[in-house]
């Protein structure tokens, strides 16, 4: 395999900061992660005469997390709800607070605390956002710049794109497709398909055209009803996970004089009597505090639990949660840390399967040396995948929301027609539900519901931010949610009956048949993290109604701060939050350079 591309241009000592010594630059950008990296190095590009700083608490997965972080099979390692599923050099060990949702649970809801983010520790499922969900962010934020046709500059600009490799998937899946959606060819992050697929994939299409869904080419034309193979952020030469890391960080502080704070955390953002923000607080391990001062902006890129907890306990949040821990009020802004949303993964329905499970080559003689030599040859090979690869986005047909209250009626009819209501993923794997890991060859329908009601929020426990804040998820929260759910799980039964490589359900087992039944089993085994939080700082036009950003993502009440990430969605993705914070972080760079060059 080839080694990492990270930083082999110009490998040390100029790309990075030096720690524990204050200084001074034009930018200031908080967290190197998927967006992050984006808007540091776009800024640093676009702006050769100014001066870019780009601080993460984490360091290099390569060395911190070494293989598990680049070799797409091990993307789910150290993901997981459990406690012990953590691993503190690349995550942040945040814990939900007890679960409604989910009878009482505490999950680990993993986070990446590395260069590269969340990108560097996500499955790489990439797809672009729809018309109607574009248009909504519009709306809510008085600005047509949102509209689709404006944000699809945006949305390519990140990217370049590979077509699947037949010769090597067609080893394991007898499925053809084609793919004509993706018209990008420029960018630094790489968009392809794994070059090995679960045979399973082989039967999607037929499985969920009898359930009446339509093929979508790549999920990528606005549109996200239907089904498809989905693209990842996939170097396709030796199928090494593509994070933002590698494809900005690297390039830019070997091609500009971007500095790199690398595990160096920001304690606070500091304010001029001008309520301007003019630096941060920062210390590395929590030891040799220093200051960087900002002539222009700071932008806050720290993720979806992260970002609104540094405004907080820098001033900027609801009044009677600062002063409770005296903190000094620089802007009260009732929507910092509330309105988060998310799309919870609601667990699976498991068959037994007369095809091989995902992970069946594991317990093959020799298995792991063959898919070694594999991968390391040419990158193909059971390593190159890191999930499923197969879904479908659904709006439900008629007979499954007869029975919904009207409320719930009402707020699925009035989502965009292109705004689905669950995706269903095909995985050759019961380990899509913890019940179904040890039943043999299994494989299943996962159900992640993409239009909720539900809102979780972020608070605080301390006034210093080395105290992790409180995270209440929210999952299933709201009575339309349930019922969604419940509806969800009778679908996935419909997609399941035309697999036809599946045998009997064995999870949750057709005993788990009323509606009372499924959601008991929904909330006390089906549902998990998918890692979808999002909105927690959201955009919009009134901050007495929760917007705590303007369109151009600039924090209400005071200067020279933006907030450019996830938390500044106005709700997440209908689906996965990858490919819509790209673009999110590709158009906000975009303003900030365009306020640098207009002024
Ligand atoms: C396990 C997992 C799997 C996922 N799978 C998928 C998927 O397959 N497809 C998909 O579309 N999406 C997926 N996602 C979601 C997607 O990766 C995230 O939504 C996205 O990366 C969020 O980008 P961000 O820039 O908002 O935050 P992040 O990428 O998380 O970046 C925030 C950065 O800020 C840093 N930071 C935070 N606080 C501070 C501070 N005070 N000082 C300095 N640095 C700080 C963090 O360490 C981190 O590096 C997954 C996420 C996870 C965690």
């Amino acid at each position: 395999m080839r080694p990492s591309t990270a930083f082999s241009t110009l490998l040390a000592g100029n790309s990075f900061g030096d720690p524990s010594v204050n200084a001074t630059y034009d930018y200031i950008i908080v967290g190197a992660g998927l967006a992050g990296s984006i808007v540091a190095s776009r800024i640093a590009e676009a702006l050769p005469n100014m001066t870019v700083a780009v601080v993460e608490a984490g360091s290099f997965y390569e060395i911190s997390n070494g293989n598990y972080s680049q070799i797409p099979y091990y993307s789910t390692m150290y993901t997981g709800p459990e406690p012990e599923d953590y691993q503190p050099l690349i995550d942040w060990g945040i814990f939900t607070e007890p679960i409604a949702g989910a009878a009482g649970r505490v999950q680990h809801y993993a986070q990446g605390k590395t260069l590269g983010g969340s990108s560097a520790r996500n499955q790489m499922i990439y797809h672009r956002g729809t018309k109607g969900w574009y248009g909504a962010i519009a709306n809510v934020t008085g600005d047509d710049a949102y509209q689709w046709d404006n944000m699809l500059p945006f949305m390519k600009k990140s990217f370049n794109f590979t077509a699947p490799d037949m010769e090597y998937r067609a080893q394991n899946l007898s499925a053809n497709f084609t793919i004509s959606t993706f018209d990008v060819s420029d960018g630094p992050v790489h968009l392809s398909y794994p070059k090995w697929a679960p045979s399973l994939s082989s039967y999607g299409a037929e499985a969920y055209a009898a359930a009446g869904l339509k093929p979508n080419d790549g999920f990528a034309n606005g549109d996200l009803l239907g089904y498809g193979f989905w693209p990842v952020t996939l170097r396709p030469d030796d199928s090494t996970r593509s994070s933002t890391e590698v494809a900005f960080l690297s390039r830019t502080a070997a091609q500009t004089s971007m500095k790199i704070y690398q595990s160096s955390m920001v304690r606070n953002i500091l304010f001029d009597s001008n309520k301007r923000a003019t630096g941060v607080n920062v210390t590395n391990a929590g030891e040799r505090p220093f200051t960087l001062s900002a002539r222009k902006e700071v932008i806050v890129s720290s993720g979806f639990i992260h970002s609104p907890q540094l405004l907080m306990v820098s001033g900027i949040g609801p009044r009677e949660q600062l002063e409770r821990f005296d903190i000094n009020v620089i802007s009260d802004l009732p929507g910092v840390g509330q309105n988060l949303r998310d799309t919870p993964n609601i667990g699976a329905i498991v068959h037994s399967m007369n095809l091989p499970s995902k992970n069946a080559w594991t317990q093959a003689p020799n298995g792991y040396e063959i898919a070694n030599d594999m991968y390391l040859t040419n990158g193909s090979g059971p390593l190159s995948n890191p999930a499923s690869d197969f879904a479908g986005w659904d709006k439900f047909p008629a007979q499954y929301t007869a029975n919904m209250t009207q409320t719930t009626k009402d707020f699925l009819a009035a989502l965009p027609s292109d705004w689905p209501n669950v995706e269903y993923v095909l995985s050759a794997s019961g380990t899509a539900s913890a019940e179904g890991s040890s039943m043999g060859n299994t494989g299943s329908i996962g159900c992640l519901l993409t239009s909720t009601t539900s809102a979780g929020n972020i608070s605080l426990q301390s006034s210093s931010n080395a105290v992790a804040p409180l995270l209440h998820i929210g999952w299933l929260d709201s009575q339309e949610d349930q019922e969604i759910a419940v509806a969800a799980y009778r679908r996935a039964r419909e997609i399941a009956s035309h697999v036809p490589v599946f045998g009997e359900e064995l999870v949750p087992g057709k005993n788990v048949s009323t509606d009372a039944q499924i959601l008991n089993y929904i909330k006390t085994k089906g549902v998990t993290d998918i890692h979808h939080g999002a909105a927690t700082c959201a955009m919009g036009r009134d901050p007495n109604r929760g917007a705590v950003v303007d369109s151009k993502a600039r924090v209400f009440g005071v200067k020279g701060l933006r907030v450019i990430d996830t938390s500044s969605l106005p709700f997440t993705a209908p689906g996965h939050t990858q490919g819509v914070t790209y673009a999110h972080a590709e158009k906000l760079a975009m303003d900030v350079i365009d306020a640098a060059v207009e002024v």
